[in-house]
């Protein structure tokens, strides 16, 4: 798959794109679970995902879900304090893990400053939670992504691009705030059934289409990462702007 097999989405606006992406996901994995599947599901951080995962929670008690049945796991975080805002677990945890009752065991959080003593350390402990608890396809990968066409937190130009063997790394001097982080390489992430990019609003714009547009992936990260089944881009109008 390339992104030529990409479906595009666009919504009008980002709290549309919010609803869309709440519903599709709370429809999917209840399908999967009623296929007897507990489904593996990797959020992403960012302002768009907070959005949504608001969403997922106002529409959780319609859904038929059942979420003592999800796994769920992260495309990157950032290495900080556990009690530190800037989490992307912190972020979903507030917006609807808590909220919805995501048993523990099934939340695979990466290493916070206080569980290793670097991003390395944190980066092969995410590693072995993989190997051990991970499924062989993740079935609903969903990335964020920046201005500079970051996913994850592999950025244009990183070292971690060219990364082959391995599934998580440590990522210093990331060029967003807070420098320190963990991702998921390209093999790892490659590794989804889905791939949905959730993007809104016009700084996104030129990304987006150069993404779309097959960019080198040195250049725009979210170039490289499709799904084995599908690959779909949530827009809304201003994100799809360049298009
Ligand atoms: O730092 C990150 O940024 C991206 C996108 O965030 P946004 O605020 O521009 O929507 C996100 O996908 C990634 O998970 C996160 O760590």
């Amino acid at each position: 798959m390339t992104q030529d097999d990409a479906r595009v989405e666009v919504h009008e606006d980002a709290a549309a794109l919010s609803t869309a992406v709440a519903g599709e996901l709370l429809s999917r994995i209840a399908d999967l679970q009623a296929a007897g599947d507990v489904p593996h599901v990797v959020l992403t951080g960012g302002t768009i995902a907070e959005k949504i995962h608001h969403e997922i929670t106002r529409l959780a008690p319609e859904s038929g879900v059942d979420w003592g049945a999800v796994e769920l796991w992260f495309g990157d975080e950032r290495f900080v304090a556990p009690d530190s805002p800037d989490r992307n677990v912190a972020q979903a945890r507030a917006a609807f893990i808590d909220a919805v009752g995501v048993p523990p065991h099934r939340v695979h959080e990466m290493a916070s400053t206080a569980d290793a003593a670097d991003v390395e350390e944190g980066a092969r402990a995410y590693e072995a939670e993989l190997e051990q608890h991970g499924p062989e396809v993740f079935d609903i990968l969903m990335l964020g992504a920046g201005p500079d066409g970051h996913i994850a937190s592999l950025f244009p130009g990183f070292a971690q691009l060219d990364v082959s063997d391995r599934a998580a790394v440590g990522v210093t001097g990331s060029p967003k705030p807070p420098p320190e982080r963990i991702s998921l390489t390209y093999p790892r992430l490659n590794r989804s059934a889905s791939v949905w990019f959730l993007v809104s609003g016009s700084g996104k714009a030129d990304a987006v289409a150069a993404a779309l547009g097959g960019r080198d992936l040195h250049e725009i990260p979210a170039s490289g990462v499709t799904g084995r089944d599908e690959t779909i881009w949530f827009l809304d109008r201003e994100s799809a702007s360049g298009l």
